[in-house]
């Protein structure tokens, strides 16, 4: 018998089962723990498939940077879920767009906004944020992780919308939490059929076992309003004279040079507002909220990040974004933060839009690719100690991380998927970092003994986290 040799060897991975592929390695959750492991066992470059859809993990930073980076024009689509984008309707989220035009003219939206050159425009709104988070840290100082989520919905309605929120339980947090739930339910892999099958799609939604279609339905709707409401706001604002500097103000206007008819082009703004508030709310406040775990784990950190801000600002005065040169040591603690505990650990999967090669391995034209941040971000060949909080490493004598550093090349995702609103996120978790370690000392809560309690048993009180950094939370500190 003659069989033809492969010209090239396949990409290691697990071994998978005839047809359904490696369905019973791939994990439903915390995937970036078994990329991780797989990591040890394959190398740099990680293969599984299942039911036709062959998936690859990178594992170095040079993998990500040759493949995500500098080959970007090839790894930027995105994958097409058939239950999340056609009959869920998240066709309007930039971060589920295929790579392509309609694409391209969203993250120009974004970027006409987010750019670094002048985010300065949203200070004003970070500072205004940071001085309600402070305040109501104060009264209720065991509510942090409402207050944090607070503080960056506030931003978000505000940077897109020009809408202030109310102190309390608001309308938009409410639906945001809501919008967030069928975002994650839609977008998990493999979890409905119809992704596997697209001919369920058609099954009606009386149908038993159509709990896709009534899921996908309550969603449409929580979508819509979410999308129209607070544009609603924002244009009559715009009216009358009286909106404030935000995406939606500084963007509508313009169709002219967009080239798109008026309402396609409102349409892409509309997108455009929505998804800050979808993908910026609780990636900001995760990272918050790692910060403050941080903190309670380690005071010797706070103490030395206090005696930097009083030599900087004495000790009446609170921190401002002119101060940031000036106060390294929480540069580094925020660089530490997203890295000990990356709030996105395995960013989003993109799309390889034609074959191609990589050293002696072909990669297949539709194949997903992870870059996978919380490995590369956890090397303890880059990173002695990797799971160790120790922001001392980010000390560089010039103060700027080198941008081959994980640091910088994965905690904001790869290439021309890049998270768009990273200069807001950046401004907004500084100043919430450098105000707060300015204004309080930060320790574990009193339990009803009068006792300290114990972090590390707050893994089995975390139903009140978001489930995101629990997972985070729950695998550092079982890893530790
Ligand atoms: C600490 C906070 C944040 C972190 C860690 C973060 C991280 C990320 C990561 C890792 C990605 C995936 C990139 C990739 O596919 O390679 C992403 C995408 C995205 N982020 Fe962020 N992000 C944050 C805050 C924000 C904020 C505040 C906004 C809005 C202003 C935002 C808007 C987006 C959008 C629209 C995408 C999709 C980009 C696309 O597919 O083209 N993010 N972010």
């Amino acid at each position: 018998r003659l069989v033809f040799r492969p010209n090239h060897p396949a990409i290691p991975g697990p071994k998978p089962y005839p047809i359904i592929g490696n369905l019973f390695d791939l994990p439903h959750e915390r995937q970036w723990i078994k990329f991780t492991e797989w990591a040890r066992l394959y190398g740099e470059i990680v293969h599984v498939h299942t039911f036709g859809t062959s998936i690859i993990v990178l594992n170095s930073v040079h993998a990500v940077k040759e493949l995500l980076e500098r080959r970007s024009a090839i790894y930027s689509d995105r994958p097409h879920s058939v239950m999340l984008c056609d009959i869920m309707g998240y066709e309007w989220g930039v971060n589920a767009m295929q790579y392509g035009d309609r694409w391209k003219t969203h993250r120009r939206i974004l970027h006409q906004s987010f750019q670094r050159a002048t985010i300065q425009n949203f200070w004003p709104i970070q500072h205004a944020a940071t001085t309600r988070l402070v305040s109501a840290l104060c009264s209720k100082p065991n509510n942090f992780w409402e207050h944090c989520k607070h503080f960056s919905a506030s931003i978000a309605a505000k940077s897109a919308y020009g809408i202030e929120l109310s102190d309390q339980d608001d309308w938009f947090i409410q639906q945001q939490q809501r919008n967030f739930e069928y975002l994650t339910i839609g977008a998990t892999p493999f979890r409905w059929m119809v992704d596997i099958i697209p001919a369920l799609r058609h099954v009606p939604a009386w149908v038993p076992g159509a709990e896709f279609k009534r899921v996908a339905r309550a969603a449409r709707e929580c979508w819509q309003v979410m999308l129209e409401a607070p544009l609603a706001y924002a244009k009559a604002a715009i009216e009358t004279g009286t909106a404030p500097v935000c995406l939606v103000s500084k963007c509508l206007e313009g169709s002219e040079k967009s080239g798109l008819s008026p309402e396609v082009h409102e349409g892409y703004v509309k997108n455009a507002a929505g998804i800050v508030y979808v993908a910026g709310m609780d990636t900001t406040s995760s990272a918050l909220h790692a910060f403050i775990l941080a903190m309670v784990l380690h005071p010797e950190v706070q103490r030395k990040a206090q005696k930097e801000l009083d030599t900087v600002l004495g000790v009446e005065r609170t921190p401002s974004f002119e101060d940031r040169p000036n106060l390294p040591y929480i540069e580094a603690i925020m660089s530490e933060v997203l890295r000990w505990v990356p709030i996105a650990p395995v960013a989003l999967p993109h799309v390889a839009a034609q074959d191609d090669q990589y050293g002696e391995y072909v990669i297949k034209k539709g194949t997903l690719v992870f870059g996978n941040s919380w490995a590369l971000l956890h090397d303890p060949d880059i990173y002695a100690d990797p799971w160790v909080f120790r922001p001392e490493r980010f000390i560089k004598s010039d103060t700027q991380i080198p941008e081959t550093d994980p640091a910088n090349l994965s905690v904001y995702g790869y290439g021309r998927r890049v998270c768009p609103g990273r200069w807001l996120a950046d401004g907004s978790v500084w100043i919430a970092i450098a105000t707060i370690l300015s204004r309080f000392d930060i320790s574990p809560a009193i339990d009803a003994h009068g006792a300290p309690i114990d972090v590390s048993f707050a893994r089995d009180q975390l139903p009140a986290f978001n489930s995101y950094v629990i997972h985070l939370c729950d695998g550092l500190l079982r890893d530790n």
